[in-house]
């Protein structure tokens, strides 16, 4: 029984890349950053000391950090005797977004460059968000610049709870994020209008339109749901998901990457929020998957709860979890299985402001008779996709250069 499973870890960078620089993003580095601040005893909320990660360590992880560095992560020493296979992952892509991550990922590099919302003040034009009001019957909406998503809604979300004005903003990603209460605007609501703002900026060449709906009652309690939804473009083609599919496997989605991939190549979808469920819903479905599936998971929370938010200790906590849960998975692997443990970007939890960095990412597989030891700098996340090409004995990806 052939299957692939891959691990999203959501903006876990492992050093900041070559091309850097050009997005200011010189000398970022989210494994290394919270490493540090672990060692150093600056991330002792919630957990303690030094950054244990003993079992993404033994498949190679600190290995794979050096070679993309050259320093080894704080607290951590070379594995002598890895267990997997590890690399690191330069970007081909044009941007640092989720959906350029996956879809490199899955072997179809974004080459062509995204519209971008450049403005930090009156991001977006009034005829744009014009039509979106008068379509959706809407007098107006807050927002209209570059934010972090919970700043945001410290500023607006009582005042969006008096008008009923949405919150429109942006960030140096490619996309439309539109902010409303769950219960007093209502959630039906926000995605209609979402589904609205998506048609309308279809001349725009906008990744995502993300759905970020919030409960609470004021300022300091609103707390965003579950309930997000991004509104992706299609890849600009096939991607190894659909290749697959094609071919008659099966392609499961947990948590968001059916959204990233906006269903392409997608046959079955399940919904899960937060890592322990995201964890669980995943090792459910290793269990019930069968012959040439692949098992998808995206684990948002390391990006949006922690990334975004320059969370350090709560960056940190999440890893060990993760790390903890991980020999769970790895018995579940049949001798023929292939794991992949990557990242779409990286988000130093660390640096300026609170958007991603450009990163290599970690490429930490096992299993599918890869030998131990180092990959090493891969040019492109697509040689994850053309390996898992050649794991299902599919066509050869257009990009990609194969490691197994
Ligand atoms: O600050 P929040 O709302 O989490 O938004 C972040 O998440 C978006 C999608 O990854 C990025 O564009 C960034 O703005
Ligand atoms: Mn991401
Ligand atoms: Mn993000």
């Amino acid at each position: 029984m052939k299957r692939t499973i891959v691990l999203m870890m959501d903006s876990f960078g492992l050093g900041a890349t070559e091309d850097a620089p050009k997005f200011g993003d010189t000398g970022a580095n989210t494994f290394g950053s919270i490493a540090k601040a672990c060692f150093e005893g600056r991330a002792n909320e919630g957990r303690e000391g030094p950054l244990k990660l003993p079992n993404l360590a033994k498949l190679g992880l600190a290995n794979a950090a050096f070679e993309s560095t050259g320093e080894w992560p704080a607290g951590f020493e070379r594995e002598q005797a890895p267990s997997g296979a590890f690399g690191h992952a330069a970007e081909l892509s044009s941007g640092k977004d989720t959906p350029s991550g996956h879809w490199e990922m899955a072997g179809v590099p974004v080459l062509f460059d995204w519209g971008y919302f450049e403005d930090k003040q009156n991001s977006f034009p009034k005829e744009l968000t014009d039509r979106i009001l008068e379509r959706a019957g809407l007098d107006g909406y807050l927002g209209n610049c570059h934010s972090s998503g919970t700043v945001i809604l410290e500023k607006l979300g009582e005042e969006h709870m008096k008008t009923g004005q949405p919150i429109f903003y942006t960030s140096v990603d490619s996309v439309f994020q539109i902010a409303a209460h769950e219960e007093t605007f209502g959630l039906e609501r926000l995605y209609e209008l979402c589904a609205i703002a998506r048609e309308e900026l279809a001349d725009y060449n906008i990744g995502r339109v993300i759905a970020r709906p919030f409960v609470g009652a004021d300022a300091k309690s609103f707390e965003r749901t579950g309930n997000r939804k991004d509104l992706a473009v299609e890849p600009p083609s096939a991607t190894v998901l659909d290749k697959l599919k094609d071919a008659g496997g099966e392609v499961i989605s947990v948590g968001k990457i059916a959204d990233i991939y906006a269903n392409c190549g997608i046959t079955k979808a399940v919904k899960a929020s937060g890592l322990e469920k995201l964890f669980d819903t995943t090792l459910e479905q290793i269990k019930q998957a069968g012959d040439r599936s692949l098992v998808f998971t995206n684990f948002v929370d390391f990006d949006s709860h922690y990334g975004h938010r320059r969370d350090v200790p709560g960056y940190a906590k999440a890893l060990e979890y993760f790390d903890d849960r991980l020999p769970e998975l790895l018995a579940l692997l049949g001798p023929e299985d292939l794991l992949i443990i990557t990242a779409d970007h990286g988000c130093d939890p660390t640096f300026p402001g609170s958007d991603h960095t450009r990163e290599h990412v970690p490429v930490i597989c096992t299993g599918a008779g890869l030998e131990p030891g180092s990959l090493g700098r891969r040019e492109s996340f697509a040689d994850m996709g053309q390996s898992i090409a050649k794991h299902f004995e599919l066509e050869p990806m257009q990009y990609g250069t194969a490691f197994i």
